[in-house]
């Protein structure tokens, strides 16, 4: 199965951003032919403020960022997995993955349950609980005969989502990320090929690259962007600039691999 990640640089304007993963997406498909295209997360509106926040959420299935993705992976025949984007839902808002089939059908949809509410050692501040809701719900599809599971960014550092993704039979796991360069220069690559070994499944890390701003202050994402095979092979790996990557997944080299060290069968500990 051939995959494709691609690796934006949104900021605080919808308009743009949708721009930027329309044309993204295009070129990536006709590029590469990939089964399934990965964005990356908060897609569609990265930073900015409070107000700006509620303003660019989306409420599914009818605002545009929904539709737009909805079409491109009915256009193309693709599976589209939406990265994340700010779905709005009454008056909550949350980081919501949306993923669609290459009929344009929704196969799933995962909020982010592990928020970022982290004093990065430079200072800078994030309290993402602010803004969002907190996800409660493990999530999984198909592409395929293959399960896919869902996370965000954070949630690469909580391991025990990675094993309840596993338990439910993951192949492949899935980090749309807006990973800080401050972090993510130390512990990006680490984390994913962590994650991939320990759950011996490909592991698709979608990066935000480049420079933002968040209620005043400068961010920047690291990229980076990167395709983890069950081994903790980085099989893809983008530089720090906008654009995609491309990796085919064999499913006999995972067997494989679950075979020759077969600790799913071996773990005695809280399983
Ligand atoms: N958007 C996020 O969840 C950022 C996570 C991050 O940068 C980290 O170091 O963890």
């Amino acid at each position: 199965m051939k995959v494709c990640l691609i690796q934006m640089n949104s900021r605080d304007s919808l308009v743009e951003n949708l721009q930027q993963a329309e044309n993204a997406v295009r070129s990536a498909v006709a590029d590469t032919h990939a089964r399934l295209v990965v964005l990356p997360e908060l897609f569609t509106y990265l930073g900015g403020t409070k107000e700006g926040k509620r303003e660019a959420g989306q409420v599914f299935p009818e605002s545009g960022a929904y539709r737009l993705l909805q079409s491109l992976a009915k256009e193309y025949g693709v599976y589209l997995h939406g990265g994340s984007m700010i779905e709005r839902d009454g008056d909550r808002l949350y980081n919501t993955t949306v993923v669609f089939d290459p009929k344009g059908s929704e196969i799933a949809k995962y909020r982010k349950i592990h928020l970022f509410d982290v004093v990065a050692p430079d200072g800078a501040v994030f309290r993402e609980s602010d803004v969002f809701g907190r996800g409660e719900n493990i999530v999984t599809y198909k592409v395929d005969d293959h399960i896919v599971g869902c996370s965000i960014c954070y949630d690469l550092r909580f391991p025990e989502l990675y094993a309840e993704l596993s338990k439910a039979g993951a192949d492949i796991i899935i980090a749309p990320a807006a990973f800080t360069l401050m972090t993510g220069k130390d512990h990006w690559e680490i984390l994913c090929r962590s994650r991939a070994m320990e759950t011996q499944t490909y592991v698709l890390a979608t990066n935000q690259v480049g420079t933002y701003s968040e209620n005043g202050e400068p961010r920047a994402s690291y990229g980076h962007s990167m395709v983890v095979d069950p081994w903790g092979t980085v099989l893809a790996r983008a530089q720090a600039r906008t654009g995609h990557i491309v990796a085919s997944l064999d499913f006999d080299y995972l067997n494989k691999v679950r075979a020759d060290i077969p600790v799913q069968r071996h773990h005695v500990l809280g399983q």
